[in-house]
């Protein structure tokens, strides 16, 4: 059995619903691995067996060369942290990241140490006394993580742990804690239903369907590729167009029948832009204006705007189209 986690043909029922459909999965030590899927597709239950805290019907969980499947959750020596960081709200800060110490037995001085360098690792450097309930959700998922982090976890495992959180906040955490994994060598598992975060976090990415994994490997390379229709949705390509339709009006990139997917992105108003269509819905949003816009035989696009008032609904655009940003599918058997 190899180094890092090993989870092999895990199933995992409740009643007739079969929640985790013959998982396999393996992480290298020192990798990061999002799963995503969405709401009901299995992921927290995968992870609550990985952590020893679902029973399973069949299959193993190995972890650094050993069958875990029956070893109990304290004893795993893995890391636990979910959405709402279920925080000590009589403890401090500091007695917060010093409970996990504490129990394995870290002298005084040392805990100290500890949580000084944690807090500084999680952006919250001097808030050992402050109380956690005068916290920002923000600042509360951080001292989660550090107080995850203190032992020194052999695997983390989070589960949806930015979910609660605003979308700027989101985005920033989501960056913080990449770099506080790599930093701490940390070898951990994501599992969440957003996307971006997904590929912030990760090395390896898993997609997850109805308790399968459908597609796993390098994050960039399945966010490329991805194989079929219900993955490419998964990773933000929202929008479905006829590729004959889309080959007719001289669009590149289409096979000979299936589907073009489309992220949002996927075209961009350009007085450059080699094809010509009528906005029906303009919005505007952070870094411009987003748009549907109606391309004459093809139907409806996605398409982004430098500015917010790029253009208004009715009005003509030329929009030009970016490549990265669409995929294709095969026609349904
Ligand atoms: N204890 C349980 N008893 C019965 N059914 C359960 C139980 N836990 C989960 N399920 C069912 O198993 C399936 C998978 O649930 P799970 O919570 O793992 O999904 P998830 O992908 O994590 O979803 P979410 O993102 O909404 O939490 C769902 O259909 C859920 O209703």
């Amino acid at each position: 059995m190899q180094d890092g986690l090993v989870v092999n043909d895990v199933r995992v029922r409740f009643g007739t619903t079969m929640a985790v459909n013959d998982v396999c999965l393996e992480l290298a030590m020192g990798q990061v691995m999002s799963i995503l899927g969405p709401s009901g597709c299995g992921k927290s239950t995968l992870l609550r067996v990985i952590a020893g805290l679902q029973d399973l019907e069949a299959g193993t969980v190995g972890f650094d060369g050993q069958d875990v499947t029956r070893v109990p959750t304290h004893r795993r020596g893995f890391g636990l942290m979910f959405q709402d960081g279920q925080l000590f709200g009589h403890l401090d800060v500091g007695g917060n990241i010093a409970y996990p110490l504490r129990r394995q037995g870290v002298p005084s001085r040392e805990r100290t140490a500890r949580i000084t360098e944690l807090l500084e690792l999680v952006g919250l450097a001097g808030y050992e006394k402050r109380s956690i309930t005068t916290l920002s959700g923000g600042q509360q998922q951080r001292v989660a993580l550090a107080r995850a982090l203190a032992p020194r976890p052999r695997l983390l495992l989070l589960d949806e742990p930015l979910s609660a959180l605003d979308r700027d906040l989101r985005e920033r955490l989501a960056t913080d804690l990449r770099r506080i994994l790599t930093e701490t060598g940390t070898t951990a598992l994501l599992v969440t239903h957003d996307h971006d975060e997904a590929l912030t976090v990760a090395d390896q990415l898993a997609v997850m369907l109805a308790g399968r994994i459908v597609q796993h490997g390098p994050a960039q390379q399945v966010w490329r590729d991805p194989r079929g229709r219900e993955v490419a949705r998964m990773l933000g390509y929202r929008t479905e167009v006829d590729a004959r339709r889309w080959s007719s009006a001289g669009l590149p990139g289409a096979n000979a029948d299936g589907s073009v997917l489309l992220r949002d992105n996927a075209f961009r108003v350009s007085d450059d832009g080699t094809v010509e269509g009528v906005v029906r819905e303009a919005r505007a949003v952070s870094g411009g204006s987003a748009l549907a816009v109606e391309l004459p035989g093809v139907g409806l696009v996605p398409a982004v705007g430098d500015d917010p008032s790029s253009a208004r609904p009715d009005e003509s655009v030329r929009l030009e189209l970016n490549p990265h940003a669409i995929t294709t599918s095969k026609a349904e058997a």
